[in-house]
């Protein structure tokens, strides 16, 4: 499919502004969903066009992920001069002087220890229920699990224990993160926004944390939502092959003398 000529129009309204921000999820976006989060690679088609944006003037262009840090410099390489946020909005990257490296305190790893010890146990009652432990939080993964199986695992361990009532709960697709921080993408969309002294950001995502970004966006920003489900963005487009079209014709639009198909 191509892209519509509502959101088209936005891109070339969008492209036109002196300073752009375009910023984008990784998993489901850049990436398709797969099984094992440690064999996701960005769609060869976007990580070209993405490469190709950020080294246009007065363009920026950042991944914000819900990956820890040194799991998306390793799994989504991002390219160089990408600014880079990662766990929902705890960590930054290339966004100097805000570079931030989450390392816990004694009691966030108190409370992690007591988390991983309600979690396991739990996880391990259910077949192709599986953790992942990351810097800030426990990732409660489902997607090899038999559907109803893993539903009723994510709302049983939805209800938290006394102890542990001051954790962040993020749901997504087929899992449920427990988090020490209650950073957020939006929280993340504005620092970077007041960082790079712009608001024209537009923003591409797919999941349900992603609408915190889609709602921090200013009036001059575009929310593109990947896929289906219920959104504050804007515009819409079917899957990851349409990321790279938006990509791809940003890049044209901001490129002088470029054909824009
Ligand atoms: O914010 P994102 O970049 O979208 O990251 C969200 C989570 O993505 C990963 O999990 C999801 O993708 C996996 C690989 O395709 C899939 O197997 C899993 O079921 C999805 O939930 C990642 O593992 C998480 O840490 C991210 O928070």
């Amino acid at each position: 499919m191509s892209l519509s000529p509502a959101l088209r129009a936005a891109l070339r309204a969008f492209t036109e502004n002196e300073r752009i921000l375009v910023l984008t999820d990784f998993d489901g976006v850049l990436s398709d969903l797969i099984d094992n989060p440690h064999d996701s690679r960005m769609r060869e088609g976007s990580r070209v066009a993405l490469t190709a944006l950020s080294q246009l003037p007065l363009t920026e262009v950042g991944i914000v992920t819900g990956r820890p840090l040194a799991d998306i410099l390793e799994v989504g390489m991002p390219p160089q001069d990408v600014l880079v946020v990662a766990s929902h909005g705890l960590e930054f990257l290339q966004t100097s002087p805000g570079d931030d490296i989450y390392r816990p305190t004694a009691r966030d790893t108190e409370i992690l220890d007591a988390l991983k010890a309600f979690l396991t146990p739990l996880a391990e009652a259910v077949p192709g229920a599986w953790l992942e432990i990351k810097p800030a939080g426990i990732a409660v993964q489902t997607r090899l699990c038999e559907s109803q199986a893993g539903i009723q695992l994510l709302a049983i361990v939805h209800e938290l224990p006394e102890h542990l009532a001051s954790l962040t709960i993020r749901g997504g697709k087929d899992v449920l993160e427990f988090s020490v921080s209650s950073a957020t993408k939006g929280t993340a969309l504005t620092f970077l926004a007041e960082l790079k002294q712009t608001g024209n950001i537009l923003f591409m995502g797919d999941d349900v944390t992603d609408e915190d970004a889609f709602a921090a966006l200013p009036p001059t920003g575009i929310g593109i939502k990947v896929g289906p489900g219920e959104t504050l963005a804007t515009h819409r487009i079917a899957d990851t092959t349409e990321v790279t079209k938006v990509l791809e014709l940003m890049v044209a639009l901001r490129t002088p003398d470029e054909p824009v198909a």
